[in-house]
Order: C-alpha cells, then structure tokens, then sequence
C-alpha cells in the first residue's frame, strides 16, 4: 500500500489522499484521492492494483447504486455484475437483460472480469506505454474534411458482422480491407473488438496496426472500463469509443481524463437529446458521434444527425467540437444530407464491407474518389 500512498501524493495535478478502501476483511485495497483542480467538478481518483471506476467510488461514498446513479441522468441500460454491492445481486427481474445493449453490457462485464484477472492493470498500463506513440485521430478528420473541400472525412470501418445482419463478409482479412480502405481515401480506420456479438478482436487491431497503415486507429468496442482503455492504447489504438447510453457522466468525465493523459481521442456516442445534452454539459469533449442506429432496437435514421444538429448545431460550432455521423450510411445523397448538417465525418461499416472492393467502394459511396 505504502507504494500507492506515495504514487498518488506525487501525482502531477495535486491529489490528496483521502481514504483507504478496504475490503471485507479490512485489508488495504487502495487509496483514494481527491484531485484538486481548479476548474471543473472535483474528481477522485483511486490508486492502487484494483482501481476502482469513479462511479464506484462516487456510489461508495453516496451509497447511491451504480443503477440508481446510471437512472437518474436517463441511463436504461444497467449494470449487472457488482459483486462488491450486495444490494446490486442479480435479483429476478435481472435475469433477462431488456435489450441487445443491456447483453453485450452485461456479457461486457464478464469478459472485461476475466481479462483483467489474466492481466492486471499495472501490466496493461505499462504495455500502453511501451507502444508506439498515438496518432493525432481527430485531427486527421479536421485535415482529410478541409483537404476535400468540406466533404466528410472517412472512418471506414473493419467489421465483419453485427448482432441484426449476421456476417457482413465471408472472405474477411481485416489487413486487407484496412490497407484497401487507406488507399481510398479514409481518414481513419475503426476495427470492431467485440467478439461475441460483432465477431471482432483485439489480434485484427494489433494485426492491423503492425500492418504498415499509417491511418489512427479507433477501438470500437462497448467501453465500460478504464482498464478497456489502456488496453485499447497497448494494442496501438488511437482512439476509443464511449457511449453515452451506457455510462453515466461521471465515467465519462474520468475516462476522457485517462484519455487525455495517454494521448488518446474519446469518440463520445450519442443517439438522442437527452444523451447530447449530457454530453454537451461535459468539458473536453471534442469528438461527437451521432449514432444514426438505436443501440437498443438497432433501427436506423439518418435523419436523427439532422434533428440534433438542427437543435444542438449553434452551441456545438461555439464549441468547435467536431461531429461524426454514424451508421445507416449507403450513398452520395446519404453522405451530402449529413454533410449539410454540418457533420465533418462519416463512420460507415456496412455498405462498405458487403461490397466485393471495399476499396473501391468509397468512391461509390461518396459519388467521387476522394483527395488523400
Ligand atoms: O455498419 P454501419 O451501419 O455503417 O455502422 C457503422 C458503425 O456506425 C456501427 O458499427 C456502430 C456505431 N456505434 C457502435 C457501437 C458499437 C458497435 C458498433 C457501432
């Protein structure tokens, strides 16, 4: 413990230790501090081997649940392994999760459980600093946007299937498809890791980073812990995705920190007003997505990218947060609605892999080749 102590009262931004945890049986767990910054909500950090989420150690201190906290800022989706809360047991009506997302969450926490039991976060942290450098991803999006006159830049996406349309390729090389995508024109790639439900892996990013392409990577995967985070960093990702359906603002906050301080881009996902509004109140957003798909019922509308910026437009350009509209993208006209919404990127998975080329398939997509 007596190492922790002295890690967090060196941490660079002035935190103080406030609190052991302990566990059950009161031995030491880890340290709890309290970051004194100046700006902005005042932040805990938990150091030591098992660092907690910050809504665990705000749900600790409040004796709020993780679900009662997640309720209250309009979260459906609930958590379900809390095996430290008692009060939080997979009682009856938990037994059957209420919809595609509240199972991946849950089937989320198992394989994040068993993960981090093969391997630890201090091991993961110290591979995430081992790693090449990241690479500017929201930047390159600003670059390809302007470099093509407007157009939306491209994050192709490397996905082999989702949980609706079954396999989307039979012959699927993920290096080959992320190199065809480069040469197209995309500004950056996302390589789906979920293997359950979307059949992809940690081995296609590694693979694809070690690969040569020089676009920044984004880890799409259901984010739902730190540790997901410096993993993602460790196997080259340049960017992670955060959904605003399933963590509440605190855990957002505290991820977008872990983030900043690996020099990594937050994809923070919307799909209504209620989750914009969230996120629009958070500080050091800077990367929005627009899920035109309900990850609820997977319904898809592109106009949902119009409605909100129609609503929202005004205070997100006094911002200059940059926003992506994702999913249910098929055609020129497709990508020119968004484009007139003021979107700066695409994140098309679909109507590209499905095609023979999917190279190829850009130029179709965006009715002209585009500039790289
Ligand atoms: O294949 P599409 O309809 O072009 O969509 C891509 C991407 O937006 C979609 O895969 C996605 C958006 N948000 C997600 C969150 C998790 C998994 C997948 C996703």
């Amino acid at each position: 413990m007596e190492s922790s102590i002295l890690a967090a009262a060196s941490f660079p931004r002035a935190s103080r230790p406030v609190a052991l945890l302990t566990d059950i049986a009161g031995a030491p767990r880890a340290v709890r501090c309290r970051v004194a910054d100046a700006k902005g909500p005042v932040m805990y950090y938990t150091m030591g081997e098992g660092m907690f989420n910050s809504e665990e150690v705000f749900q600790w201190e409040s004796g709020k649940s993780m679900n009662a906290i997640a309720a209250a800022q309009g979260i459906r989706v609930r958590r379900r392994c809390r095996p430290r809360y008692p009060s939080e047991g997979i009682g009856a009506d938990r037994a059957v999760p209420r919809n595609i997302l509240e199972q991946i969450v849950w089937d989320k926490e198992v394989e994040v459980a068993q993960r981090k039991a093969r391997a630890p976060l201090q091991r993961v942290k110290q591979s995430a600093e081992r790693a090449p450098p990241p690479r500017d991803f929201a930047g390159a999006l600003g670059v390809a946007c302007r470099r093509n006159g407007g157009v939306p830049a491209l994050i192709a996406e490397v996905k082999k299937a989702s949980p609706t349309k079954g396999l989307l390729r039979e012959h699927f090389d993920p290096v080959e498809i992320a190199h065809a995508y480069e040469r197209n024109g995309a500004a950056c790639l996302s390589i789906l890791t979920d293997e359950k439900h979307f059949l992809g892996s940690f081995e296609d990013l590694e693979a694809v980073r070690n690969s040569g392409v020089n676009c920044p990577l984004l880890c799409k995967d259901f984010v739902i812990d730190v540790w997901q985070i410096y993993y993602a960093r460790s196997k080259g990702a340049d960017a992670v995705l955060l959904i605003a359906a399933v963590l509440p603002d605190l855990d957002i906050k505290y991820m977008l920190r872990v983030c900043t301080s690996i020099g990594m881009t937050a994809l923070v996902e919307v799909h209504n007003e209620s989750e914009l509004d969230r996120v629009l109140k958070i500080d050091g957003v800077q990367l929005i997505g627009i899920n035109n798909r309900s990850l609820e019922t997977f319904e898809v509308d592109t106009a949902n990218t119009n409605m909100l910026l129609e609503k929202h437009g005004d205070i997100i350009r006094k911002k200059q947060m940059q926003v992506v509209s994702e999913s249910g993208l098929f055609t020129p006209d497709n990508v020119a609605y968004v484009q007139n919404a003021g979107v700066s990127a695409v994140l098309v998975g679909e109507s590209l892999v499905t095609q023979e080329d999917p190279g190829r398939a850009i130029a179709g997509l965006f009715g002209k080749e585009l500039v790289h």
